[in-house]
């Protein structure tokens, strides 16, 4: 049984629809990447995990299994106590994801409870300063806030870790070290970890297995060498390709000219075949259903058709004859598109 089971989850915001049927599973002890473009729908996944969405969020359709227990049906009592215990979450702005009015030790302290040692759990973040205990939260750096958060998102050995962006906020050289410190900490515990990222060649390096999502669905998932090294979803030929130079610079992911869509309702076909270079009728109609693709689970109608012919790097080559000048290519925009706006980290 899937430690984490997420199956044709369906979340609406006033007039956003975030999730159009998304699913995923989580084994325990693995560790799974969730990759996709600003508004793909991640951190709303990552949330909807713990019933932590924001008040404007409403469950329409779907359900979240973690450890068998509906999370949307459960009573309070045993919602918190899945939270408390089972689940952890560590936030891409570590200062913001502490109370501001509590000095580090008290607030470990309080996740800890009696008996708990504090000088232990900040050690096993590689934390040894004792100035740190005495701190309040915005006399730490990035980095030493993110580990205090580590450490009490561990501190009870969690299920699970949902890690949304839990780097992107920190320096190049810090966020090797505090990636370093999540997974050796969650290896130690067997927890598994849902680390949604844009960073692609971190997932390809750390994780177990990759979903994509793509306008609220996860429309790829599998192992990560086989998800990110032979893609059977276009759209994630598109990202794998673009990736490295991306990354590289700082810059949110943009790997296909065009907008990810920003969805009011269920969308009636696949949401990428307006950015397609396969799309055909079909595409823009009938939502796919998943198929499987050597170890790949895929929504894509073409994905059997397309199963040879999609590589990371990708040729969507012309079949006529190569023209004499070279084809335009799109340079990739280094400014964010207006809709990448961070609504929630
Ligand atoms: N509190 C909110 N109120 C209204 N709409 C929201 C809210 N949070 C997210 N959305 C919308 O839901 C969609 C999915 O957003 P989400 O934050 O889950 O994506 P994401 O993949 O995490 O993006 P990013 O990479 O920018 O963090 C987007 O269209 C976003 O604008
Ligand atoms: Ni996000």
């Amino acid at each position: 049984m899937s430690l984490l089971s997420v199956r044709n989850l369906v979340i609406d915001y006033a007039r956003t629809r975030a999730l159009d049927g998304a699913g995923l599973e989580v084994a325990q002890g693995e560790s799974v990447g969730v990759v996709g473009e600003s508004g793909s729908g991640k951190s709303t996944l990552g949330s909807a995990v713990g019933r932590l969405l924001p008040r404007a969020a409403r469950r329409t359709e779907g359900e979240v299994l973690v450890a068998g227990e509906p999370v949307f049906d459960l009573p309070a009592a045993r919602l918190r106590h899945l939270r408390r215990k089972h689940l952890g979450f560590v936030f891409q702005d570590p200062i913001g994801s502490l109370d501001p009015t509590m000095r580090v030790g008290d607030q470990l302290r309080l996740v800890l409870g009696r008996g708990g040692d504090v000088r232990f759990h900040l050690g096993r973040v590689r934390l040894d300063d004792p100035r740190v205990l005495r701190a309040y939260p915005h006399q730490l750096s990035g980095g030493m806030a993110q580990r205090v958060a580590i450490a009490m998102a561990m501190a009870t050995s969690p299920d699970l870790l949902v890690a949304d962006e839990p780097t992107a906020a920190l320096d190049s050289q810090v966020r090797e070290e505090v990636s370093d410190v999540i997974f050796t900490l969650a290896a130690e515990a067997g927890t598994s970890i849902l680390w949604l990222s844009h960073d692609l060649p971190a997932v390809a390096r750390r994780c177990d297995r990759v979903a994509v999502m793509y306008g609220g669905r996860v429309v790829e998932s599998g192992p990560a060498a086989q998800v990110l090294g032979h893609p059977a979803h276009p759209y994630t030929a598109a990202l794998a390709r673009s990736a490295p130079a991306a990354a590289a610079h700082g810059v949110r992911l943009e790997p296909v000219p065009g907008r990810p869509p920003v969805l009011t309702g269920p969308s009636p076909g696949c949401a990428f075949a307006p950015r397609c270079a396969f799309a055909e009728d079909r595409c823009a109609h009938e939502r796919p259903a998943p198929v499987r693709v050597r170890e790949q689970d895929v929504l894509c109608h073409k994905a059997i058709e397309l199963e040879d012919r999609l590589t990371a790097p990708i040729e969507p080559a012309p079949i006529e004859p190569a023209p004499i000048e070279p084809a335009p290519i799109e340079p990739a925009p280094i400014e964010p598109a207006p809709n990448t706006t961070e609504v929630t980290a």
